[in-house]
């Protein structure tokens, strides 16, 4: 079973999807799409929100591949063995997948900004609200359906922890191959303070764009090296059979207008 978004039941995606894949131009009545620009001094302190609860089980891992427009490690999501909890949330979300988006180059890449600063990449963890739906495919159709964990990556050291996702990805080269992944914990991704983070209403990034999101971003980023983040960049938007083949760099949309929404921090 896949999480993902492959069969897009949405309304918008047939609309105006213009000729890059960052979907459509504009989402009819979409006042909360995502990425954002995070302007700091203008988000507002939440002494209400608290520290975030992930609880991860490794061995709900289960595949990673390649669907076109970024890689996914997807996790068993038929139990509440991974899930998170606290932070804004009021419900038990169930982590279903973790991805990245990245550029190709290390001037930019990530989806969301800090007063306006780029990252290389960012990692997204996608977890859906497993106390109120019983299905990804339901939650996501939902306002209050999916929070996703938005981590920035930065070049510097090697990530122990990522490299048996990187020595995973040329095997999953092209569009549509998948591979058996198992026993991955996705908390060694997470930085060291998840205390320190944003969190705002918006909308998944890729089609069908639906406002389902709560997103937390968080504050502190990961290190990973300029040659684990090189691998990102050998993988390739194309499937084997297709003549031109295009590297998959850039996989991120574009920013977002806030319409008035505020962006909350659970720190000073
Ligand atoms: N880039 S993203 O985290 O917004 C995202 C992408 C595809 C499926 C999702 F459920 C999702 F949350
Ligand atoms: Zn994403």
């Amino acid at each position: 079973r896949r999480c993902n978004l492959t069969a897009c039941s949405s309304k918008y995606v047939l609309s105006q999807m213009h000729p890059m894949w960052q979907g459509p131009l504009a989402v009819p009545g979409g006042d909360r799409q995502s990425p954002i620009d995070i302007v700091v001094r203008k988000s507002v302190f939440d002494s209400e929100l608290k520290p975030l609860v992930t609880d991860y089980d490794p061995d709900t891992c289960q595949q990673i591949w390649n669907n076109g427009y970024s890689f996914l490690v997807e996790y068993d999501d038929t139990t509440d063995k991974s899930t998170l909890k606290g932070g804004p949330l009021q419900d038990k979300f169930r982590l279903c997948q973790f991805h990245f988006h990245w550029g190709e180059s290390n001037a930019w890449g990530s989806e969301h900004t800090v007063d306006r600063r780029l990252f290389p990449a960012e990692l997204h963890l996608v977890h859906w609200n497993s106390d109120k739906y019983s299905l990804f495919e339901e939650a996501v159709m939902e306002d209050n359906g999916l929070a996703v964990i938005g981590v920035f990556l930065k070049v510097g050291k090697r990530h122990e922890g990522l490299q048996k996702l990187v020595d995973a990805l040329p095997t999953i080269r092209h569009k549509d191959s998948v591979v058996e992944f198992t026993r991955f914990d996705p908390a060694c991704l997470l930085p060291t303070n998840t205390d320190n983070y944003w969190t705002y209403h918006g909308s998944l990034t890729t089609p069908p764009l639906t406002e389902s999101v709560s997103w937390i971003v968080m504050k502190q980023h990961i290190e990973v090296s300029h040659d684990q983040l090189a691998v990102f960049r050998s993988l390739l938007f194309t499937s084997a059979e297709e003549e031109v083949q295009k590297s998959m760099v850039n996989n991120f949309r574009v920013q977002q207008p806030l319409r008035g929404r505020t962006v909350r921090s659970s720190f000073t």
